[in-house]
Formats: structure tokens, C-alpha cells, sequence
């Protein structure tokens, strides 16, 4: 068996985009060298083919000398991550690489220029985002790698109106965000890329395509077995949960390898940090006007003031919140259960926090329709309890903004 089989495989890509890229391929596509080039036992699969490391998989989290640990070793050590899995990952991994160094790119602007551009997903409602062509080739991007790893049977995307039917027998079933905050692209400011995994539901194969492809999208956030996300900032950090756990990787830019750098993240259960736009807070209910007016003047149950910080990046302004706790919420009716709320709950969860839309847990709310949006709030367990206290505290007035 040729380990190169399993990876992504840089050919795959050289017929990718179908449109001009003002950049050389070979630059941009460094990351498929390095993946290409690692030595076998840094591979995800090498359990696969190596028996003696397989024996070493553990059940348990990460313990503290699996720090700097890359992320293809740690996939190849943990028992809850499946080879079908660790192959899925490397996949998106490298989409991430990729879409890191676009973001980057001098030429990142001009990306996707002169392709078509036919209506898709949310567009209507993304009509004030300048950067819809680029965040067409991120979509591609990512579409590409889920096609080449074999493993996924339908990808759910935020920029497409319907789920891609991938392969029949692929055993997950990919949604996703692929470019979060891409209006802030303009001015260099993070950016992000979201996703969570299901398993295919087996019991509905033999429904049509469209059928079964939209009922595998719409699993509840209860039957997630991983999410993600990517952040492209000062540093590129993939932060990963596969319900045992959340941890982070780094990008090290000098071997391209991803890092582990916050092996079993723990959100503290109290921050004094709120995240949102307060521009909107003429438009509030009333118990969020009082909550954030108690906080920021240290009333709240935690006696102090509490600071502001909002990036209107989701995926920064929810890593911030990861690392120092505190809360980051929209409460209007903005952001989606399916791409963004539902993966990003989990990865709280499981760092010991929690996802609300105000009044219900995030993960145990059914969708019914995939590009569903909800009020959405997220971080530290005891802030978000106190926050919820306030009961009313979802935004039911939207004027709509130009900004
Ligand atoms: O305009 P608001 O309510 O502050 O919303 C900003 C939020 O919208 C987002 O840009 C996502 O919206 P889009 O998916 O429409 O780009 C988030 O990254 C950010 O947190």
C-alpha cells in the first residue's frame, strides 16, 4: 500500500482552480510538498500500517509530553480518532494551509476574478460582502480536499444553497463555513473557517440524492464527532475537539507542521471580557441592555468590570473567548445553527463552557432548514448562566445594517 494514497495529493490540485490564479501554483500549494514530504511515522494513518503504533492510541486526553506534538502525530494517538477520521483531517488541514496563505496573498483580491458568478447559499443576504468571489475559492478549496479524501459522503456549505453529494460510501458527512469574516479581508483583521462532522446516516442510503443529502446536513449539534475551526490571524491555530476535549495546534511556519500548543483547552468558568456589537444596543431587549450594564460597572455576580472586545470576526472573537473566558455573542438572528453555532458549541462544551441561543442549549436544537440563523452566545459556563438569568435577552429587532 503507497502511503501517498491517503494524502492529499498535490496533483489533484494543480487542475484546481478552474479559473485564473494570478499566482504561481507551485508557491501557492507548498503546504501539499510539506504534507507529502513528512516521514511515515508522522503520518495520520501510520497506526494503520504500524502495528506498535497503533498499541500506543490512548483513550484518554493528551497528556503533558504530547506538547508540540504535530497534529498528524497526535491524530495517529488518539483512540477516538479513527483512521477513516485522521484522514478526513489531514484533508482539511490542508485546505487550511491553503486558504491561509491565500488570505495572505497579495493577490488574495483578485482570486476567483473572471470566474461566473451565479447566485448560491446565503448570497442574497451577504450582498453588503465585497469578497464573494474569494469566498467562492475558499468554498473550492474546500470542496476539493473533501472530493480527494474519499471519506465524506455530502458537504454542507454556507456559500451553497444545497448540499454536493460527494461519494456514496463516504462514511461522514462534512458542514461548513469556509471563510468567516471575509469582510474583513480588506483590512487584514482574522479571519476563520468552521466546520463540523458527522456520520453518514446509513439508515437513509437508499433515499434520492437530494433527500438523504439534506437530512444528513441537518443532524442536531447532540450527534457532532468532531468540529473545528481555523484561524487565520498573526498566528494560523487549528483548534480541534473530537468529543474528548478541545485542543489547538499552531502553524509552524518554518516546517508547516501544526503544532499542539493547548493540549485539553479549559475555558475559564469566568472571564471579564464581553464580545459584541454594541453599536446595536438601542436595539436590544431590555434584560440584555441590563445585563451588559451591570457588568461593565462590576455589579455582576463576578464583582468586576468587565472590558469589551469585538473583532466582528466570529472565529476570533470565540478564540478569545476560548483562551481568556468571558462571553461572545450576536443576539440577533445572524449567524447559522448548521455552520457556525452548532460546531463552535461543541468545541465550548467540550472545553468545559457553554453555547446558548439565549435560552436552550445550542447542541440539543433540532435544524430544520440549513442556512437556519439564531441568536447566539457562547463562552464561559457561570457568565453565560448569569447572562441567561436576564431571560430576555434575544434581539428581535433587526432593521438591518449597512455596516
Ligand atoms: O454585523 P454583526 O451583527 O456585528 O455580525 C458580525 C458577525 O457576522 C459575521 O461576519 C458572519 O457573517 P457572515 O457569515 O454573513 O459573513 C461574523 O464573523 C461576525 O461575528
Amino acid at each position: 500500500m503507497r502511503l501517498s494514497s491517503f494524502l492529499p495529493n498535490p496533483n489533484h490540485n494543480l487542475t484546481f482552480p478552474p479559473y485564473p490564479l494570478p499566482i504561481p501554483a507551485r508557491r501557492s500549494f507548498s503546504a501539499a510538498v510539506i504534507v507529502r514530504d513528512l516521514p511515515a511515522s508522522r503520518l495520520p494513518m501510520a497506526g494503520l500500517l504500524n502495528p506498535c503504533l497503533r498499541a500506543v492510541r490512548s483513550e484518554t486526553a493528551i497528556s503533558e509530553e504530547d506538547r508540540s506534538h504535530t497534529m498528524m502525530e497526535y491524530l495517529g494517538k488518539t483512540r477516538a480518532v479513527s483512521d477513516d477520521l485522521a484522514i478526513l483531517i489531514s484533508h482539511l488541514e490542508y485546505a487550511c494551509k491553503r486558504i491561509a496563505a491565500l488570505v495572505a496573498s497579495p493577490f488574495s483580491s483578485e482570486l476567483g476574478e473572471g470566474r461566473p458568478m451565479e447566485s448560491k447559499g446565503d448570497s442574497a443576504a451577504r450582498s453588503r460582502d465585497k469578497n464573494l468571489h474569494l469566498i467562492y475559492v475558499m468554498n473550492d478549496i474546500i470542496l476539493s480536499s473533501l472530493r480527494n479524501s474519499g471519506k465524506v459522503a455530502v458537504m454542507a456549505s454556507e456559500e451553497d444553497e444545497l448540499p454536493v453529494w460527494i461519494t456514496d460510501d463516504g462514511p461522514f458527512v462534512v458542514v461548513v463555513d469556509p471563510l468567516d469574516g471575509s469582510r474583513n479581508i480588506d483590512v487584514s483583521i482574522p479571519t476563520g473557517t468552521i466546520f463540523g462532522i458527522y456520520n453518514r446516516l446509513v439508515e437513509l442510503d437508499q433515499l434520492p440524492v437530494e433527500e438523504k443529502a439534506q437530512i444528513n446536513a441537518l443532524q442536531s449539534g447532540n450527534r457532532l464527532v468532531a468540529a473545528g475551526y481555523a484561524l487565520y490571524s498573526s498566528a494560523t491555530i487549528i483548534c480541534l475537539s473530537f468529543g474528548s476535549g478541545t485542543h489547538t495546534f499552531t502553524l509552524d511556519r518554518s516546517t508547516g507542521d501544526f503544532l499542539l500548543t493547548h493540549p485539553s483547552l479549559r475555558i475559564p468558568p469566568r472571564g471579564q471580557i464581553y464580545s459584541v456589537n454594541d453599536a446595536r444596543y438601542f436595539d436590544w431587549p431590555t434584560g440584555l441592555r441590563q445585563y451588559i450594564d451591570t457588568v461593565r460597572q462590576g455589579k455582576g455576580q463576578f464583582p468586576k468590570k468587565y472590558s469589551a472586545r469585538y473583532i466582528c470576526s466570529l472565529v476570533a472573537d470565540f478564540h478569545r473567548t476560548l483562551i481568556y473566558g468571558g462571553i461572545a455573542m450576536n443576539p440577533r438572528c445572524h449567524l447559522r445553527l448548521v455552520y457556525e453555532a452548532n460546531p463552535l458549541s461543541f468545541l465550548v462544551e467540550q472545553a468545559g463552557g457553554r453555547g446558548s441561543n439565549g435560552k436552550t442549549r445550542i447542541l440539543s436544537i433540532q435544524p430544520f432548514e440549513l442556512h437556519q440563523r439564531l441568536p447566539l452566545f457562547l463562552g464561559s459556563l457561570d457568565d453565560i448562566h448569569e447572562l441567561e438569568s436576564y431571560d430576555d435577552i434575544q434581539q428581535k429587532v433587526d432593521p438591518g445594517y449597512a455596516v
